[in-house]
């Protein structure tokens, strides 16, 4: 029986995310025998966020010293060959808890800013992908278990705005959920078509089709309702019925929008279109969701309100939670800390999961189980600069989540993604689970 599987090798490079900036790739060697004869290995490539919450895990960039202006990771990738490989080589790649804890206790900081988030969490990647490899099983089943066997309802995000586009839009993210799918593939397919329908709409009412960071369109448009108008169009020019085969999410990525000089927060591409200032209280906008929940199939708001807000979150959570899930991006972190805070307080209902937020894997599964216990749902999530690693795509079928959000389906840094799942798909055959998670 395979118990002691020991990490031989670990290295650490410097490669592009899908925004072409640097980001780290690890590749770890676990095994008895000589490196590349009998040994396995499992290679990793770690996320990059552009709105990040101010409580995530620090990312650790090279600054003044580097280049790609500063945004190179030389340091995490050294970090990584150096004292994360000290601290692991020899111990048992199968016990991904101890060997997350050699790293958190190498970093020896609260939120990684010693050896970086970017580099624990390769190191933590790559180990996992090793020992499945080395278990010759999935890694989804590998991190999941034997039972498992949920999909999770791909969050398309279609219509991109905030800081992951130039446009006018303000709010980050307008995605479709198709609920009403009995399987995987049938989602991906029913997401996709809708959102070669809006580009034909867009095309035919002279609106940019040019892309966000996530892939999703990026036209200026004048306000959220518009958007929202946009899609109901598509999804039903492709033939569907909102409300019953798809639904909207949307996020908000409010702590962006949020001015605390004036506790307001700001639209400015509404403002430049309608002529005039738009500003809104955390009152106003949990109004605004409530107007928009009346007149469009939304059921997933995430980060309605900013990070900070927590009284705010209270009562959004109090007026609208009973009727939509209500996602914490910004406000959790994937941070079982933060998490815990919010589950007392009753704010949100959901947390996004995103594993550079947090740094290890290991972590990341403590958030997920924590959320899962109380209650709280659990969207698996991308970030904005990808790569083409698919890990998140087994993290969700592990997990069970239930949800993904991985973007629009015509970049390969996220279709990378929805391939693998449709693999995963091929691979349960009839034994897959598809569930809307809202009824
Ligand atoms: C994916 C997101 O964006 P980023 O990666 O830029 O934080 C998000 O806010 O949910
Ligand atoms: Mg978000």
């Amino acid at each position: 029986m395979l118990r002691y599987l020991p990490v031989r090798r670990v290295h650490a490079r410097q490669v592009l995310d899908s925004r072409g900036n640097p980001t780290v790739e690890v590749e770890v060697t676990v095994g008895e025998g000589v490196i590349g004869i009998n040994g396995y290995t499992g290679r990793a490539m770690v996320p990059s966020g552009a709105s990040t919450g101010k409580f995530e895990a620090v990312e650790l960039r090279d600054g003044e010293k580097g280049n790609y202006g500063g945004l190179s990771v030389h340091r995490a990738v050294e970090n990584v060959n150096t004292r994360l490989a000290e601290a692991i080589l020899g111990e048992n790649a199968l016990n991904q808890r101890f060997i997350d804890h050699k790293i958190i206790e190498t970093d020896g900081t609260d939120n990684k800013n010693s050896v970086g988030a970017n580099a624990a969490l390769g190191v933590s990647m790559a180990v996992a992908r090793a020992a499945a490899a080395a278990l010759r099983i999935p890694l989804y089943q590998y991190m999941g278990g034997c039972h498992t066997g949920r999909m999770p309802v791909p969050m398309m995000n279609i219509l991109n705005g905030g800081r992951h586009a130039d446009n006018t839009v303000d709010m980050q993210e307008f995605m479709i959920m198709p609920a009403g799918a009995s399987n995987m593939e049938e989602a991906i397919r029913m997401c996709g078509e809708i959102y070669q329908c809006l580009k034909i709409i867009l095309k035919q009412k002279k609106l940019s089709t040019a892309v966000g960071d996530e892939g999703g369109f990026a036209p200026d448009l004048e306000d959220s309702e518009k958007v929202l108008e946009l899609i109901m169009e598509a999804v039903k020019k492709a033939g569907y019925e909102p409300g019953k085969d798809i639904y909207i999410a949307i996020d908000a990525a409010a702590s962006e929008l949020y001015d605390k000089d004036r506790n307001a927060y700001v639209f400015p591409g509404e403002s430049l279109m309608k002529g005039k200032e738009i500003l809104r209280d955390s009152e106003q906008m949990i109004e605004y969701y409530e107007r928009l929940l009346d007149q469009f199939p939304i059921v997933s708001i995430e980060d309605g309100l900013e990070e900070d807000d927590w009284e705010g979150w209270k009562k959004l959570t109090k007026y609208l939670g009973a009727r939509v899930q209500l996602v914490g991006d910004d406000l959790f972190v994937t941070n079982i800390k933060r998490l815990s805070c919010g589950i007392r307080q009753k704010a949100a209902n959901a947390i996004l999961v995103k594993v550079n937020q947090i740094g290890t894997l290991s972590e990341a599964l403590d958030a997920v189980e924590m959320a899962q216990k109380s209650g709280y749902r659990v969207v698996i999530s991308h970030r904005s600069g990808e790569t083409e690693d698919s890990f998140i795509a087994d993290l969700a079928v592990a997990t069970g989540a239930g949800q993904i959000k991985t973007g629009a389906p015509c970049r390969s840094d996220r279709n990378a993604k929805y391939n693998q799942l449709l693999r995963i798909h091929e691979e349960l055959g009839e034994l897959e689970i598809y569930e809307n998670p809202f009824v």
